[in-house]
């Protein structure tokens, strides 16, 4: 379903509703995006749920990191959500499972996630949308994937994610979950507020025949885009809202 809220802070409040409801759930196992789009989303989540007896019964695992970047530094997936989410939340390092984008051994991190979200079923994602129709770290091209993997960065995902740090970062590669492992989560919302995503928007919702890994998680029952009239301006199919 497509969802279009008049502001980005209306998107933001309905997501940490349906965080906080998934919340509840027995084994609640959240996969979550970092970078802009979320942050009000998990501010706002956070005040409803910080150091509730639901929160330490809540268990994170990583979709996407940057290879060869600390995960203490600033700029890496985990210390985006460690600041926006983690911390004010009071969600601690027991709880959450991540890749190591500076491992030796880069398989091996993708087969620690694979192996757990085997075993525990992820129940609630969040993605954002990359100004390329990414989804995690899969660019356009990438295959319909149910495994981790190390991929090589477009110059645009390169270029883009600067904003994410203080100095120029090298970035080439990254590590993320699959797609189908996305799809398989129990509820997932994909996120896209602002007008600097409306170009975007435009090719996942009128074109298609795009083939934009965003366009892989239209049409599912469980799969609901949220965005606001900003980046929804140039769609031209009936919406629900
Ligand atoms: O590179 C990435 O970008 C998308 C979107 O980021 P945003 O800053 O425009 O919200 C993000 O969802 C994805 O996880 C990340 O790898």
């Amino acid at each position: 379903m497509l969802k279009i809220f008049e502001k980005e802070e209306e998107v933001a409040e309905a997501i940490a509703n349906v965080m906080a409801a998934s919340l509840k759930e027995d084994y609640p196992l959240f996969c979550l995006a970092s970078g802009s789009t979320p942050q009000k989303s998990y501010q706002r989540f956070a005040l409803q749920a910080k150091h509730t007896d639901n929160v330490r019964k809540l268990r994170i695992v990583s979709l996407d990191e940057w290879v060869g970047i600390e995960k203490e530094s600033e700029g890496s997936c985990y210390q985006m959500l460690q600041r926006d989410l983690f911390s004010p939340a009071g969600i601690e390092p027991d709880q959450i499972l991540f890749y190591d984008g500076m491992s030796d051994d880069l398989q091996q991190e993708c087969e620690k996630i694979d192996a757990y979200i085997k075993e525990h079923p992820i129940t609630f994602s969040l993605m954002g949308v990359g100004m390329n129709g990414h989804i995690g770290l899969n660019e356009p091209g990438t295959p319909l994937l149910d495994h981790s993997s190390v991929v090589d960065l477009s110059n645009e995902t390169k270029t883009t994610a600067q904003k994410y740090f203080e100095e120029p970062a090298t970035l080439t590669k990254g590590i993320t979950l699959g797609l189908n492992q996305v799809i398989a989560s129990k509820k997932v919302i994909v996120a896209i507020t602002g007008r600097h995503k409306a170009d975007i928007v435009k090719e996942i919702f009128n074109r298609p025949e795009a083939g934009l890994p965003a366009q892989e998680l239209l049409h599912h029952d469980h799969i609901d885009f949220y965005l606001d009239t900003e980046a929804a301006k140039h769609i031209t199919q009936k919406v629900e809202g």
